[in-house]
């Protein structure tokens, strides 16, 4: 049988990269991409030696452009679509209060506008296959909750959580499922970022931030890659044929919905 194909967005590093590791051991062939060319190719080197069938694509999630072109390196490499994951995402460390135009600009081209962009890219090819497909979107806790201090962050992961409802029920007639992963709190390279900032409102010490966010976690520790990847292996499968428009949380127990 032909091995099934997934793109992962943001798959150089972090949680996207955990994830794609997770599929191609699961048997799928992979697309990365990622803006930051170092870690792509990186990351593509270190799976070709693990003996994966991966392919990668340098591309900026934000243009509708480069998420097309994305759908088209994977199919002019692999043939065909099945799984399409739309991971890449940033943070804003600010208050309210001085939020720029710019800031709020940049967030939801690449955290929102991305995933409509992503969605269009990929439906658009697994409508033309005829036989179904999976979108799944990088939520997180904070499209259930909202924070103080990551007020654009949460409005976009809020959109997300919207963008899955809707997807999900104008694409459940091409057998389209779209679902999204809610992460907590990983201590990937944003999380760094997250705690920089947090630092310089908050008046904490380096690392307190994270620290502070993570000692609610009911399971005592923090979430790895792993974890994450272990909730989209089962969205990307059989196994999920029957769900869609769910955003589910894997928080180690932060948020509860
Ligand atoms: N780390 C955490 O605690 C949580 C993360 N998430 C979400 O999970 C997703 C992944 O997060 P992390 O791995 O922690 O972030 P990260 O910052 O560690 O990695 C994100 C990856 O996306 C890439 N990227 C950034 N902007 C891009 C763009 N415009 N086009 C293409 N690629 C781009 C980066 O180069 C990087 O490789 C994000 O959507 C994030 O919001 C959600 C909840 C918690
Ligand atoms: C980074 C993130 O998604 C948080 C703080 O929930």
């Amino acid at each position: 049988m032909t091995k099934k194909v997934a793109v992962i967005t943001g798959s150089g590093d972090g949680l996207g990269k955990g994830i794609a590791k997770r599929l191609a051991e699961d048997g799928f062939r992979v697309v990365l991409s990622d803006i930051n060319v170092t870690t792509l190719q990186k990351t593509e080197q270190e799976f070709k030696q693990l003996g994966f069938d991966v392919t990668s694509f340098l591309g900026d999630v934000s243009k509708q452009i480069d998420q097309q072109n994305l759908v088209n390196h994977a199919v002019n490499a692999f043939g065909q679509v099945d799984v399409f994951i739309n991971n890449a995402g940033i943070e804003e460390v600010a208050p309210i209060l001085e939020l720029t135009p710019d800031d709020l600009e940049r967030i939801l081209n690449i955290n929102v506008k991305s995933v409509i962009y992503g969605t269009q890219a990929a439906a658009k090819q697994m409508i033309k296959q005829g036989s179904g497909g999976k979108i799944i979107n990088a939520c997180s806790i904070a499209g259930h909750e909202s924070y103080e201090l990551l007020g654009s962050y949460c409005a976009s992961k809020h959109a997300v959580r919207s963008i899955t409802h809707t997807s999900a029920k104008e694409l459940a007639q091409h057998k389209i499922t779209v679902n999204a992963y809610c992460p907590g709190v990983a201590p990937t390279k944003m999380w760094d970022r997250i705690d920089a900032g947090m630092v310089k409102y908050m008046g904490l010490k380096p690392g307190e931030a994270l620290k502070k966010f993570s000692s609610g976690i009911l399971l005592g520790r923090m979430q790895q890659p792993d974890d994450i990847a272990n909730l989209v292996s089962f969205l990307a499968s059989p196994n999920a044929d029957y769900i869609t428009g769910q955003a589910i949380i894997s928080d180690g127990g932060i948020v509860f919905r």
